[in-house]
């Protein structure tokens, strides 16, 4: 793998990736196996975010089923799976917002169910979200939906939040359109100003759910372009839960393919499309045949 991958964090002088060194750490592929060797990694120093055998059940239907997955530090991840398969379960987890059944959530090393709740809101600062429709307060201006954040989390003065929202509207297009409402706004423009708005407190991991859903194809192209932009600029990790295998293609630097419950198998980019696992297989290239019905 590329060592200069866009955006990661170098941490070794000599120039390896963190991959590079997570597979010298551990063995190689068998790293990106999720449930292999799990008790041999060290917490928090190659994945921002863990899951180890996460199961959640609501009543009878069982939805996450040990659920294994690391989140390369610095990276675009790109987890994938068919709808209705538990990826926005897995967000809330990832946020502590649910709590597993059994199992753990780690940010950075850290269980988030054996925080207090203060380090619980600590450790959510961390993530800046981009929810499916933007999460936009419909009253307010595109401008006060962006300098939201600064206002509640920050000390700013008005002529701060000012700089950062205009640099931040500026990155995303939207500089003119800082006065507007959200209804005045095409489905895209609205996933911008969201993306605007969840990198303005400088996120160690910026979280997006589904950003593709509602938009064009040239739309979606655009939105991934923009992220890919984004993350050379600003850094930090990054996850986009989608089952757009276009999107994933096009902004994706890691991939786990999420199905049942578990990861079936995660990797870097060739690793996954070239993959031998036959649902990995179906799902990456649109098969009809294979271990995926209409079930
Ligand atoms: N709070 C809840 N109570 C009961 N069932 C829930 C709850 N949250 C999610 N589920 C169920 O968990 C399953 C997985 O839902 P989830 O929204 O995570 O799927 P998804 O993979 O994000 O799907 P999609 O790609 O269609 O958005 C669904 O059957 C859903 O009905």
């Amino acid at each position: 793998m590329d060592a200069q991958f866009s955006g990661g964090k170098q941490l070794d002088p000599e120039g390896m990736s963190l991959l590079d060194q997570a597979a010298e750490f551990t063995g190689e592929h068998e790293l990106h196996q999720g449930s292999v060797l799990l008790e041999e990694r060290v917490p928090g120093e190659f994945w921002s975010l863990e899951t180890r055998n996460v199961h959640k059940a609501f009543g009878r239907s069982k939805i996450l089923q040990g659920l294994d997955l690391g989140i390369p530090e610095g990276m675009v991840t790109v987890v994938l799976g068919p709808s209705g398969t538990g990826k926005s379960v897995l967000i809330k987890h990832i946020i502590g917002l649910l709590f597993p059944d059994k199992g753990e959530v780690m940010v950075h090393g850290e269980s988030l169910s054996k925080m207090t709740m203060s380090r619980l809101l600590e450790v959510r600062k961390k993530f800046g979200i981009l929810f499916q429709d933007g999460a936009l307060f419909g009253s307010m201006s595109v401008y006060d939906n962006v300098a939201f954040p600064l206002r509640q989390h920050t000390d700013l003065g008005e002529g701060e939040i000012a700089e950062i929202v205009n640099a931040r509207l500026a990155d995303v297009g939207l500089t003119h359109a800082g006065g507007r409402l959200p209804n005045e706004l095409s489905g895209g423009m609205r996933k911008r100003a969201g993306f605007a708005r969840a990198l303005v407190l400088e996120p160690e991991i910026v979280m997006f759910d589904e950003p593709d859903s509602g938009l064009d194809p040239v739309r979606t192209a655009l939105l991934c372009e923009l992220v890919t932009q984004m993350h050379e600029q600003h850094g930090g990790t990054y996850i986009i839960i989608t089952h757009d295998i276009e999107s994933a293609r096009l902004a994706g630097e890691f991939f786990a393919v999420l199905w049942k419950g578990r990861i079936v198998q995660a990797g870097e980019r060739d690793e996954m499309f070239n993959s031998d696992n036959p649902f990995v297989q179906q799902f990456l290239n649109r098969k009809l045949s294979g271990p995926l019905g209409m079930e």
